[in-house]
């Protein structure tokens, strides 16, 4: 992992040192590997996590890039190797050619097209205690990959180092062991002696759960999620509590530079498509907004891996060149996710800054009902509840549906509630409304059930919301679930208010989600 760091960054990144270039460094410190370590494994998480909302399903796992982000902000957890105050490190400042294999993970990134391959060894975790010698994350890359050959040519070769330290652990042979479908991989047999013995139980369990999982994630999703909730509890165990409390300030600068890009339409001026790029001066005056600005907005997104960054060219020496990744295509305007993402801003961040004087206002209790909720305090409309003030905007409202699709992408709604009794039941009782989804937004709900079950009709199928709501989705034939046709075309759209009576009775089964 080290000499991956040094090879992306070069030596003088602040509080990085290369802990494979023999008596050249001190000996590795188990904290920072630690610290690092983890920090690569939350990065493929959240890569994970990012490509499994993807609205195009699955895609090849790419090779976690290690953030410079939170290394600025490293607390008292995180040591620093030369005492340097922390600035932003580019992620391609380093040159240095070829990969330690040594390592016991290695990530391997093939041509674009190739699909990642990853492979894990984790044979030597927990033959000695858990530090920098047990976890390593190492990358390779093609020679003439994009992003080592650019920054080959536009950044100075780093100092020379001499050649690694055999280490203690015997070579990690990347032919046998880097496939994604690499049954050799296997779980750790001793101890990870530096962990209190719950601790170690714990954590062997998770090591087992990330390494049979882990080299199926490219390909099943269910594989993913596991892999990924393993990871980020093994995660919470080993990290350092600082580094928790302040991962916390760099998520918000990364929601706010978020914010800042949607506002701007910054998003969707970054041309989409492979190869695509855009210079920041092209990108600032196409946003109207100064060069200078949009580069420091862009370092948090392009560290967070939010966006790629490539390093200036000999045309523009002094600003790089954006393009997207899985996770800012998925915040272009019109996806559920940018709704998502605007929404819960909104309803989080916006509503955190009045928290305290509301309850100062309203004393430390729960809401008593519908009204005078911190969002109706936030807009000044108190008396009001939150659908009421969302109906009165048009844009607001087409946003809040947008973003409940994503609920139904990432939760299943179908599945849950054994659907065969209805459907018979449905089928000897001839014409009676076998489904009512109150509070339906626009039918995406429903439109899953008809999907998933043919036997069920359309036409006894009934979405219930607001009349604001209804008309936005199918029943005025707006942008919802289908606009009123595909599958939904025969379902019944009915504006209503939940809090008044129902209008369709005595069906069979009404259902809420
Ligand atoms: C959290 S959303 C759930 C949407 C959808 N069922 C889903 O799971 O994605 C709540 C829904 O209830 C609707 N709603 C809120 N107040 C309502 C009311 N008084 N009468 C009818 N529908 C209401 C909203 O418009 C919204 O579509």
């Amino acid at each position: 992992m080290a000499a991956h760091l040094v090879q992306k960054y070069g030596t003088t990144a602040p509080g990085l040192m290369d802990h494979t270039a023999a008596g050249q460094q001190s000996p590795p410190a188990p904290t920072l590997d630690a610290i690092e370590t983890l920090r690569a494994v939350q990065d493929l998480i959240n890569t994970y996590l990012a490509n499994g909302g993807a609205e195009d399903g699955r895609r090849s796992i790419p090779t976690p890039e290690p953030s410079p982000l939170p290394r600025g902000l490293l607390g008292d957890d995180g040591k620093r190797g030369d005492g340097v105050e922390g600035e932003a490190v580019r992620e391609d400042a380093g040159g240095l050619e070829g990969a330690e294999t040594n390592g016991v993970v290695v990530v391997e990134e093939g041509r674009e097209g190739d699909g990642g391959r990853i492979g894990i060894n984790l044979d030597d975790i927990g033959s000695t205690p858990l530090g920098a010698q047990d976890l390593f994350l190492t990358e390779t890359r093609d020679e003439d990959h994009e992003s080592s050959t650019q920054g080959k040519d536009t950044v100075p070769e780093p100092p020379k180092m001499e050649p690694s330290k055999e280490p203690d652990t015997p070579a990690f042979p990347p032919n046998e062991s880097t496939h994604a479908n690499d049954t050799s991989i296997h779980a750790p047999s001793s101890p990870l002696t530096n962990f209190p013995g719950p601790e170690q139980t714990k954590l062997h369990g998770l090591v087992d759960e990330i390494t049979l999982h882990l080299p199926h994630t490219a390909t099943d999703d269910g594989a993913r999620i596991k892999a990924a909730t393993a990871a980020l509890e093994l995660a919470a165990v080993v990290r350092p509590p600082g580094d928790t409390v302040m991962g916390w300030f760099a998520t918000m600068s990364v929601v706010s530079a978020v914010r800042l890009f949607l506002h701007w339409g910054a998003f969707e001026a970054i041309p989409v498509g492979e190869g695509e790029r855009i210079g920041v001066g092209e990108l600032a005056g196409r946003i109207g907004a100064e060069e200078a600005l949009v580069a420091r907005i862009a370092s948090m997104l392009t560290s967070s891996h939010v966006l790629h960054h490539h390093a200036p060219t000999t045309t523009n020496l002094s600003f790089p060149s954006l393009s997207h990744t899985p996770t800012s295509l998925l915040l272009l305007p019109g996806r559920p996710m940018s709704a998502m993402f605007s929404l819960l801003y909104n309803h989080i961040l916006a509503v955190s800054t009045i928290l305290p004087s509301y309850f100062d206002t309203y004393g430390r209790a729960e809401p008593l009902g519908p009204a005078h909720i911190p969002t109706s305090f936030l807009a000044g409309q108190p008396e009001e509840d939150y659908f009421s003030i969302l109906k009165g905007d048009e844009k607001a409202l087409r946003n809040f549906n947008l973003a409940m699709r994503i609920a139904s992408r990432r939760v299943p709604v179908t599945g849950i509630f054994g659907m065969e009794g209805v459907l018979e039941k449905a089928e000897r009782e001839g014409e009676r409304t076998v489904w009512v989804d109150v509070g339906g937004g626009d039918g995406h709900t429903v439109e899953e059930f008809l999907r998933e079950y043919p036997r069920l009709e359309a036409g006894r199928c009934v979405v219930q919301d607001l009349e604001e709501v209804v008309r936005e989705g199918g029943g005025g034939g707006g942008g919802g679930g289908g606009g009123g046709g595909g599958l939904l075309g025969g379902v019944r759209w009915v504006g209503m208010d939940f809090m008044r009576d129902a209008p369709v009775k005595g069906m069979s089964f009404p259902c809420c989600v």
